[in-house]
C-alpha cells in the first residue's frame, strides 16, 4: 500500500531537478497533513502544545513530534523503546523535548567551540542556542511511505532562517520504520550562493537498566576529544563505561555497538565521521531542563555527527546526506 505523494520517492541529483523537487515537498506539506486520514498505520495527535505523528503499524510503532522532526519513540511489535524519554518530558512550544532524537542543526553544541568556517555564519557565537535553532522549529510532513514491511516520513524545515545564522542550508529530514530497524537520513542542500559550513548531529538518547552496565563498543584505538578536559585528545582503549560525566567527541572508523543489559544495538552511519558520546552523571543533572536528578542512571547518548573537525562544507547547490541506523543484534 501506497500513501502520500509518489513524486517524492527515487533521488534526484541535477540541481535545477533538485530545486523542483524541494519545492514541490515543501508547497505539498500542508495539504499532505490533512490528507493522512487516508493512511493505515499514521495518525496525527495533539501532545501538550505540540502535534505528534502516531505510527501504528503490526509489525512497530513510533512517536514523531512536528517540532524539531523529533523521534520520541520506535519499539518493533512486542519491544519497549529503543529511546529514552525523559519522565519529566514537557511538550512546549519552542523548547526541545528531553529524550528521543534531537535534530541539532545547523551547528553542534556550543557554537563558540565550532570550527571558524561555523561561526564565520554565526553574527554573535556567544548568543547561539546551544545545537542550533532547528530542534526548537516545527518542521512540515512534506511526504509519506506505507508498506507491509515499512513505513517512510519526510519532514523538512518550515523555516531555515535565523536572526544570528547568515548560510541558506536547508535540511530535509527522512525517517525509515521496519521490523527490525530505525533509519534517519538528514539531507543538508546548500541554496545559497556562497559555500556554507556546518555541523550537526542525531543527538540519540537510550534507555539503560543499569549505567554501570552500559558499554559502547567498536571505539578501541578510536581517537577522541574530551570536552571536559580542555578538549584534549586522547585514544580509547577498550570499550567506553561510564564512570562519572562524560562528553567526548570520537572519530570512528566502524559501526558501534550499544550494550545495555535490555538490549544490544548496532549503530550504523553515513556521511559521518565522528560520534559524541554522553553522560551528564550526578553534578550536571541537576542543571539541565527536562530531566530527573537520577535520570543519568538510566539514559545515555551516543550521537551521529558532523562535529569538531568533522564539519561539512557544502558548494552552492550542494547536499550532503547523514544517515543513522540502529538494529537489533
Ligand atoms: O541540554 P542540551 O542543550 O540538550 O545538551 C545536552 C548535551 O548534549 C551533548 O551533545 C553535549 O555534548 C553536552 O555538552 C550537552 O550537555
Amino acid at each position: 500500500m501506497v500513501a502520500g505523494s509518489s513524486p517524492a520517492r527515487g533521488a534526484t541529483n541535477s540541481k535545477t531537478q533538485c530545486q523542483q523537487h524541494w519545492v514541490f515537498l515543501c508547497l505539498a506539506g500542508a495539504d499532505l497533513l490533512s490528507r493522512l486520514s487516508q493512511s493505515a498505520f499514521i495518525r496525527l495527535q495533539q501532545r501538550g502544545e505540540l502535534e505528534l505523528l502516531c505510527v501504528q503499524h503490526p509489525l512497530f510503532s513510533a512517536d514523531l513530534l512536528l517540532q524539531g522532526a523529533q523521534l520520541l519513540r520506535f519499539a518493533p511489535a512486542g519491544d519497549s523503546n529503543w529511546l529514552w524519554l525523559s519522565e519529566q518530558a514537557a511538550y512546549l512550544q519552542g523548547q526541545s523535548v528531553r529524550g528521543g532524537i534531537p535534530v541539532c542543526w545547523p551547528w553542534f553544541g556550543n557554537a563558540a567551540m565550532n570550527p571558524p568556517a561555523v561561526q564565520a555564519h554565526l553574527t554573535d557565537s556567544n548568543a547561539a542556542p546551544a545545537h542550533g535553532f532547528a530542534r526548537a522549529r516545527r518542521w512540515a510532513l512534506s511526504h509519506w511511505y506505507e508498506a507491509a514491511d515499512r513505513v517512510e516520513l519526510t519532514l523538512m524545515l518550515e523555516d531555515n532562517r535565523h536572526p544570528l545564522w547568515q548560510a541558506n542550508l536547508q535540511p530535509q529530514l527522512r525517517l525509515i520504520f521496519s521490523a527490525y530497524a530505525l533509519q534517519l537520513e538528514l539531507t543538508t542542500r546548500n541554496q545559497g550562493s556562497e559555500t556554507a559550513t556546518f555541523s550537526q548531529a542525531l543527538h540519540t538518547y537510550f534507555p539503560t537498566a543499569d549505567i554501570n552496565a552500559t558499554r559502547v563498543q567498536g571505539l578501541h584505538d578510536c581517537r577522541y576529544i574530551d570536552t571536559l578536559e580542555q578538549w584534549q585528545e586522547k585514544t580509547q582503549t577498550g570499550a567506553v563505561a561510564f564512570h562519572g560525566e562524560t562528553d567526548r567527541i570520537y572519530y570512528p572508523s566502524q559501526p558501534i555497538q550499544l550494550h545495555s543489559p535490555q538490549r544490544r544495538l548496532t549503530l550504523q552511519t553515513e556521511g559521518s565521521r565522528s560520534a559524541v558520546v554522553w553522560n551528564p552523571w550526578i553534578n550536571k543533572s541537576l542543571t539541565l531542563s527536562q530531566f530527573a536528578a537520577d535520570a543519568w542512571q538510566r539514559m545515555f547518548c551516543v550521537e551521529t555527527a558532523n562535529a569538531a573537525a568533522d564539519a561539512v562544507t557544502l558548494a552552492p547547490g550542494a547536499e550532503h546526506r547523514l544517515v543513522l541506523r540502529l538494529s537489533q543484534d
